[in-house]
C-alpha cells in the first residue's frame, strides 16, 4: 500500500508542535504494516540541506500563481517529497508567520499550492507516482482532498484533526483563485459560514476523518470542543487513534540530551538529570520539582497556572518552565520567576534539548489543558518517569490513569488526573502530586509504571494501516 502524507510540518526537519511528532514518526512505524508513506512537505529553507542531495522530478510553471519544482529525497529511510516554490516558501520565520509571529497573508495560497500539488500526485498526474491512500494532516492539507477530488484521483482520502482550534478561514475572495470546480463552493465542499473553510473541506471531502485520541473524537462532536464543525463531525464520525512516540527520539536509555541516561530500574540516575536543570534554570535544591514544556496559551491552561505559583513555592513546589507564546503570559511567569528567586525558572523560546532534559529530570509536568486531542508532552512524562499532572480531556484522558485509590491499590497508576482546568482543580492536583511525591515508594511506582508501558506508534499504526486498507479494498 503506498500512501500520500501531507503536512506543513516534520521533525526533524520543521518543528513547531506535535504536528511535527507525528508527521516524522508515523511512516517509519506504519511501514512495519506494510505501508509505505511517502511525504510531501513545502521547501521552507529548512529544508535546503535535506533537497540538496535530491532530484527534480516534477516542474509547475503555475502552481497557483508560482513557479515550483518537486524534489523527490529521503528522510532517513523514508521517501519525501519537497515542494521546492521560493516565492511561497523560501523566507525568513516559521512556516506560518514572519519573524515577528504574525501570520503570512498568503498562507493561503502557500497551502493551497501544497494542496494542489498533492491532489496532481494522488491522481496520478506526475510521471512516476501512484498512491491508494492520501493522507492530509491538518488544515494546511485540508484542500488536498478537494484537489485530489476534483481531478478524479483513484486514491482514497484520510483527513486527520491534530487541532481542530486551527482551521484555516480565508476570505471567500479567494475561492476563484484555487482553481477548483464552482460546484465545491458549498456547504458539502469548503463554504464555510460564508468564508472558506480549508479543514472544513478536509473534513467535508475526505474519505474519512481521524483525530489523534478516541476521547477527542468523542468530544468534537459537541458545541464546546467543536469550534464550529460539531455538526460535520457528528455526521461523519471521527475515528480516534491515540499518538505514539518515536523511541528513536524519546527513550531515556539512549537520549543524547541527558547527562544521565536511565532505565526504569535505574531510576536514581535521574538525579544527575535534576541537578542539571536546576543550573539551566538557576534553581536551588528543594522539594518537588515540576516542569512545563508547552506553548503558552489558553488552550494549554498556562493562564490557570500562572495565577498558582505564589502558592505552589509556598506549598514547597519548585518550577522550571520552557515555553513560549501569548506574551501577557510569559510576562507572567517571568514575573514570578523575579518575586521567587531559586524557585521558579523560566525559559522563553523553544530549544529541543531542553524539552529532553526537562523531561529527564524534572519530577513532574503540568499540562493542564482546557482540550487536548492528544497530547505528546504526557507520554514522554510517562516514558521518562517524569510524572503527569493533566487535566481529564482528549488524549490525556486516554493516556494517564490517575493515582486515586483504587488505582494505587491496584498498582496500576501511572500520574494525576483533575477534572476541569480551574485554579481550584489544579491546586488539588498539584498537592496531591506534592503528598504522593513526599512518599517514595509510591511515587517510584507512578513512574515505573509509565516507564514499563508501551508508548511507541506500533499499535497506532496497525490501527491506521487497518483503516487504510479498509478504504482501498476494491468492492
Ligand atoms: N518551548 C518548547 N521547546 C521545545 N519543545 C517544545 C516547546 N513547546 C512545545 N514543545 C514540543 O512540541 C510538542 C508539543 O506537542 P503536543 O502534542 O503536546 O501539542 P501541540 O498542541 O503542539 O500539538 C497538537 O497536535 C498534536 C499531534 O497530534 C497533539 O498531540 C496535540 O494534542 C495537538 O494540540 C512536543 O514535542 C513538545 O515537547
Amino acid at each position: 500500500m503506498r500512501v500520500l502524507a501531507v503536512a506543513s510540518e516534520c521533525y526533524p526537519l520543521v518543528k513547531t508542535g506535535g504536528l511535527a511528532d507525528v508527521v516524522g514518526a508515523l511512516p517509519a512505524a506504519l511501514a512495519h504494516h506494510g505501508v509505505v508513506t511517502t511525504t510531501l512537505l513545502p521547501g521552507y529553507p529548512a529544508m535546503a540541506q535535506a533537497t540538496r542531495s535530491g532530484r527534480v522530478v516534477h516542474r509547475w510553471p503555475d502552481l497557483l500563481g508560482a513557479e515550483a519544482r518537486l524534489i523527490e529525497t529521503q528522510l532517513g529511510t523514508q521517501p519525501l517529497l519537497v515542494l521546492d516554490a521560493p516565492e511561497l516558501y523560501a523566507r525568513p520565520g516559521g512556516p506560518y508567520a514572519d519573524e515577528s509571529g504574525r501570520d503570512w497573508p498568503d498562507n493561503w495560497r502557500r497551502f493551497a499550492a501544497l494542496s494542489r500539488a498533492a491532489g496532481e500526485l494522488a491522481a496520478g498526474l506526475v510521471d512516476g507516482y501512484r498512491f491508494d491512500l492520501l493522507h492530509a494532516h491538518d488544515w494546511q492539507a485540508g484542500l488536498a482532498p478537494a484537489y485530489a477530488r476534483a481531478l478524479g484521483a483513484a486514491a482514497k482520502s484520510v483527513a486527520t484533526i491534530h487541532n481542530i482550534a486551527f482551521q484555516g478561514v480565508f476570505d471567500r475572495g479567494i475561492f476563484p483563485r484555487l482553481g477548483l470546480p464552482e460546484s465545491m463552493w458549498s456547504i458539502d465542499g469548503l463554504e464555510y459560514y460564508g468564508q472558506v473553510g480549508f479543514l472544513k473541506a478536509g473534513l467535508a471531502l475526505a474519505d474519512r476523518i481521524t483525530t489523534v485520541s478516541p476521547t477527542y473524537a468523542q468530544e468534537i462532536r459537541r458545541e464546546q470542543f467543536g469550534m464550529g464543525l460539531q455538526g460535520l463531525i457528528a455526521t461523519r464520525g471521527a475515528t480516534g487513534i491515540v499518538n505514539g512516540l518515536d523511541p528513536a527520539v524519546w527513550n531515556p536509555e539512549t537520549d543524547a540530551a541527558l547527562p544521565a541516561r536511565y532505565t526504569h530500574r535505574l531510576l536514581d540516575r535521574r538525579s544527575r538529570n535534576r541537578a542539571a536543570v536546576e543550573q539551566t534554570f538557576g534553581l536551588s535544591e528543594g522539594g518537588p520539582l515540576f516542569c512545563v514544556v508547552s506553548r503558552l496559551t489558553e488552550q494549554k491552561g498556562m493562564d490557570v497556572l500562572a495565577t498558582l505559583l505564589d502558592e505552589l513555592v509556598d506549598g514547597g513546589g519548585r518550577l522550571a518552565l520552557l515555553g513560549s507564546g501569548d506574551k501577557a503570559l510569559e510576562a507572567a511567569f517571568l514575573a514570578a520567576a523575579h518575586r521567587h528567586p531559586g524557585s521558579i525558572g523560566i525559559r522563553i523560546g523553544y530549544d529541543e534539548v531542553l524539552s529532553h532534559l526537562l523531561q529527564g529530570g524534572a519530577d513532574a509536568i503540568l499540562i493542564p489543558s482546557r482540550f487536548e486531542p492528544c497530547g505528546l508532552t504526557q507520554l514522554y512524562g510517562l516514558a521518562y518517569g517524569c510524572v503527569p499532572v493533566v487535566a481529564r480531556t482528549g488524549g490525556l484522558a486516554d493516556t494517564v490513569i490517575d493515582a486515586n485509590q483504587a488505582a494505587l491499590a491496584a498498582g496500576v497508576a501511572t500520574g494525576i488526573v483533575h477534572d476541569g482546568v480551574t485554579p481550584d482543580a489544579l491546586s488539588h492536583a498539584i498537592t496531591r502530586a506534592m503528598h504522593l511525591h513526599a512518599r517514595p515508594p509510591v511515587w517510584r511506582r507512578l513512574q515505573e509504571n509509565g516507564m514499563r508501558a508501551d508508548w511507541s506508534w506500533d499499535a497506532s499504526a496497525r490501527t491506521y494501516a487497518d483503516l487504510f486498507r479498509q478504504l482501498t479494498v476494491q468492492p
